[in-house]
């Protein structure tokens, strides 16, 4: 469905019954991101998000309004209009950093969190700084030479290695999500809500009282470096690193995955 939220057209779909689940896709991802794990959920009422300049959600012309603040802020405005007041919110990677921001925002509608290879954002300016920079050369780069041709770099980087002995049709699912984006919308999306961008929640990992479950795979080593550093200063949470995957779990593993976050959104529940 489409949403007008904050100036914004927003494309969002809802699906199950139950326990509401908001579900935050990476950067080049979008609400078909999760559409392979729906079958594993059916106790679920599942909430996925086109996130700014993504899919089907608009791509404003100023990088200004991708800004975190005003990404979380669109979140809790999405939650009203659904008419939900607290929600189990899971994100990957970008969207996990957007998880994180909003739980730290909103923390009385966060009833759980759960984080997928993502991260607090960079402790230092400096750090900051260099990646704004790295940032908006990518920008640019996905400006001038296209969409395709910086998917074909971005489906190449160490990061997503191991995507590539995953199945054709996986790689090709993956590869004609990122191909569906605008220019505006991922280059926008790296100046406004990049890693460089946003504030460092490293400080404030403490005040989250919610249960987090941060889940990483065994062959990402930087994600799972930063999951176990978030998890010493996180008050409530378990980290689970996933056997043989690399940064996109849920891609190269959907049971396991999808079997991991059912036990943690029923943990407790008689
Ligand atoms: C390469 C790094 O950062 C990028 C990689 C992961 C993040 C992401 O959302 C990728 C999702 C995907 O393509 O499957 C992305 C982000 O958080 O914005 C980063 O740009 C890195 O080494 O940090």
């Amino acid at each position: 469905m489409t949403m007008m939220v904050n100036g914004v057209c927003y494309h969002a779909e809802q699906y199950g019954e139950g326990e509401p689940l908001l579900l935050l896709h990476g950067f080049t991802g979008s609400a078909d991101t999760w559409r392979p794990l729906a079958p594993f959920w059916p106790d679920f009422r599942v909430m996925a998000v086109d996130l700014l300049g993504h899919g089907r959600t608009e791509a404003p012309k100023d990088a200004r309004r991708y800004r975190i603040e005003h990404a979380a802020a669109d979140l809790a405005a999405l939650l009203d209009e659904w008419g939900v007041e607290q929600v189990n919110v899971l994100g990957y990677s970008m969207g996990g950093r957007l998880a994180l921001a909003f739980a730290v925002w909103h923390p009385r509608r966060v009833r759980r969190l759960v984080l997928e290879s993502s991260s607090p954002g960079l402790e230092t300016e400096e750090e900051r700084r260099a990646r704004r920079e790295a940032d908006e050369a990518l920008a640019r780069k996905i400006e001038t030479e296209g969409v395709r041709a910086f998917v074909d770099d971005w489906e190449k980087i160490p990061l997503f290695a191991t995507q590539q002995t995953l199945p054709d049709p996986v790689r090709a699912a993956i590869r004609r999500e990122r191909l569906r984006h605008t220019a505006t919308g991922l280059a926008n999306s790296l100046r406004g809500m990049g890693t460089g961008v946003q504030p460092s929640f490293w400080e404030r990992l403490g005040e989250l009282a919610m249960p987090v479950l941060l889940v990483c795979g065994e062959r990402d080593e930087k994600f799972c470096r930063i999951a176990a550093q978030m998890h010493e200063r996180l008050p409530n949470s378990e980290l689970i690193c996933v056997k043989g995957a690399g940064h996109a779990i849920h891609v190269e593993q959907p049971g396991i995955f999808a079997k991991i976050v059912s036990e943690f959104m029923t943990k407790g529940e008689v």
